[in-house]
């Protein structure tokens, strides 16, 4: 196990949290609330006050990826909960400094990356495997076969909300089921439990005691019955994976149980908020409203659009999802979601693998040195294309080189692609819900890079509005754990600016409707010219690392024959 490199903590350089205001606004608090914020790259923890919710410590730590094959992700889930328990202890060594300590953390909440699958062993509490990341696409021979069958990627979208896809978690499961004799072995000794990395991560921090996961979580595993909020028995069956092996679904904001990890820094503390990061962060910019919308800028991008308390489902490849569901007894807000699969990834890549770019904070700088892309395009479809193409066979490609393209025009059109991308997606969003989306909030990492956001909004033709608060994702995570009810800490009242710091920077768009339709139109020719290029997906038996020498050991039919096994069923059960 590695440990990731520290990240200097972000809230000391935001000029509006003053040590001046933490103190003289420390007076009226009435708690703490904790934060685990585990996300793809990073993972962090923050303590927020209450009820104005003010960042008043917080650590991160990068988390390793691992990645033996081209198209494969992978975690280590031990190092998820090392990398927990040391952001913890570091931001609570930060308390006393604002006059608190750990015992005022009245109630933790977790936000994480979604769809990340883990499957452990219930006795002796260890993982059977890494963790399958969201955008690993090791299943989609699979995901080819289903999809052939049933002549329709969307044949579960009336039940999920999804489509099948490599993305979401159920595929996963089934690959650890059908490829790791471990696995096998712990199911057949009903020891097997397996979720999302909410589930892990709770399933730790109570000596599992719970095994649990949210409605926002368990509506991305392509299992959850989006009307009932119960694992469907179809998919269920289709998948072949049994309930014993899943958590409860609970509700986003509830008091869950105590954190008794000896292990943790948390020790003794109530856990009582768990969401999705895209979800949470829709919350945390308050799109509380249908038709708000938020972007979340990081490794990938996540657009999503709060369509109230009814689902609306796509048909133009975008998620139905749910938003929140702040209690048991509260209603269940859904939303309409478009993701992209490379965003930020895509500098980076342009940094580690490319090497072209020094820093992916330097992309602003270096795109900066160049007016325009020089006709560049790159569509960075390194795993396929996700919403509205939904296309696994697409790759990347960078087009319109000429002898005069420079390292900086490839690094601009790297911006240029997230703006694309997020336009099909706002695009699609217009489309399916029929509201005005005529704003755009953003949040992430990313959006420090203001040529990013001031591209963003004349690709759109629509002012995005930057929030001040760049983790809103924790932000939204602190707010749901704090007005569980039992802790109330606050009162989620949409209305009110509980930040009453924030503030939004406005990118207002400078392009006429002539110009981005032009260059709108030079975007999906480069789209088109990605699509089909793999004609055949590798076979999941062609490994080449020592980690999967348990892969080598099996028949390499079963796979397949499985495969064609869950067609038969979800045939048989769909059509009923
Ligand atoms: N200051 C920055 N400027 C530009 N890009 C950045 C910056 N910081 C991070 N990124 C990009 O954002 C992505 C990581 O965002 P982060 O929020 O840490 O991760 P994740 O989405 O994986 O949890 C990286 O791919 C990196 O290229
Ligand atoms: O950790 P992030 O920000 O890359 O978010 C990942 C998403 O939750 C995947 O669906």
């Amino acid at each position: 196990m590695t440990e990731g490199k520290n990240i200097p903590n972000s809230s000391a350089d935001v000029p509006f949290r003053s040590k001046e205001l933490r103190k003289q606004s420390l007076i009226q608090h009435t708690g703490l609330v904790g934060v685990i914020d585990e996300g793809t790259k990073t993972i962090g923890f923050s303590i927020y006050t209450t009820p104005d919710f003010k960042e008043i410590a917080a650590h991160r730590v990068e988390l390793s990826v691992i990645t033996p094959q081209d198209g494969w992700y992978e975690q280590d889930p031990l190092e998820i909960m090392a990398s927990i328990n040391k952001c913890a202890e570091e931001a609570i060594k930060q308390l006393p400094e604002q006059g608190f300590s750990a015992s005022d953390i009245a109630s933790v909440g977790i936000t994480n990356q979604r769809e990340t699958t883990i499957a452990w062993d219930a006795v002796t509490g260890k993982p059977l495997y890494n963790a399958i990341v969201w955008k690993d696409i090791r299943t989609s021979s699979t995901v080819d076969q289903i999809v052939a069958k049933v002549q329709d990627p969307n044949h579960f979208r009336n039940i999920t909300g999804l489509p099948i896809s490599t993305y979401f978690s159920a595929l996963k499961i089934r690959w650890l089921k059908d490829n790791v004799p471990e696995v096998r072995q712990a199911i057949r000794g009903k020891r097997c439990k397996a979720g999302t990395v909410d589930s892990w991560i709770v399933w730790n921090l109570t000596n599992g005691a719970l095994h649990i996961t949210d409605v926002t979580n368990a509506s991305r595993t392509l299992l959850m019955n989006l009307e009932t909020q119960n694992w469907d028995p179809v998919l269920l069956k289709t998948f072949a994976i049994k309930e014993d092996m899943l958590p409860t679904i609970r509700s986003c904001s509830e008091i869950f149980g105590k954190i008794t990890s000896e292990r943790s820094p948390l020790r003794g503390m109530t856990l009582s908020g768990i969401m999705g990061n895209q979800q949470a962060s829709l919350l945390g910019q308050m799109c509380v409203k249908p038709g708000q919308t938020k972007n979340t800028y990081r490794s990938g991008c996540f657009l999503l659009c709060n369509t109230g308390d009814k689902p609306v489902f796509s048909r133009h490849g975008l998620l139905t999802t749910v938003a929140y569901k702040l209690g048991p007894q509260s209603p269940t807000i859904y939303a309409i979601e478009g993701a992209v699969s490379v965003a930020g990834h895509a500098l980076s890549w342009l940094q580690s693998k490319v090497r072209i770019l020094p820093d992916s904070r330097d992309a602003e700088k270096y795109a900066e040195m160049v007016p325009t892309s020089g006709d560049v395009y790159f569509v960075p479809a390194f795993t396929g294309l996700y919403a509205p193409y939904w296309r696994q066979n697409a790759r990347g490609i960078i087009i319109g080189l000429t002898q005069f393209t420079r390292k900086n025009h490839i690094v601009r059109a790297a911006l240029e692609s997230i703006c694309f991308q997020t336009r099909d997606i706002l695009e699609c969003m217009h489309q399916e819900c029929g509201y005005e989306i005529n704003k755009l909030h953003a949040d992430g990492k990313l959006t420090t890079n203001n040529l990013l956001m001031q591209l963003q909004a004349d690709t759109i033709g629509m002012p995005v509005f930057r929030s001040q608060l760049m983790d809103s994702t924790a932000f939204g995570a602190a707010m749901c754990a704090a007005q569980a009810e039992g802790i109330d800490l606050c009162k989620f009242e949409p209305e009110k600016r509980y930040y009453e710091n924030v503030h939004y920077d406005t990118f207002l768009a400078t392009t006429t409707d002539v110009e981005r339709k032009e260059r709108y139109g030079k975007w999906k020719r480069a789209v088109e010219r990605s699509l089909g290029w793999v004609i055949k997906q590798k076979k999941t038996r062609e490994h080449t690392e020592e980690n999967y020498r348990m892969l080598s050991s099996l028949p390499a039919s079963i796979f397949l024959i499985s495969s064609f096994a869950m067609l038969v069923h979800s045939f048989a059960a769909t059509s009923q």
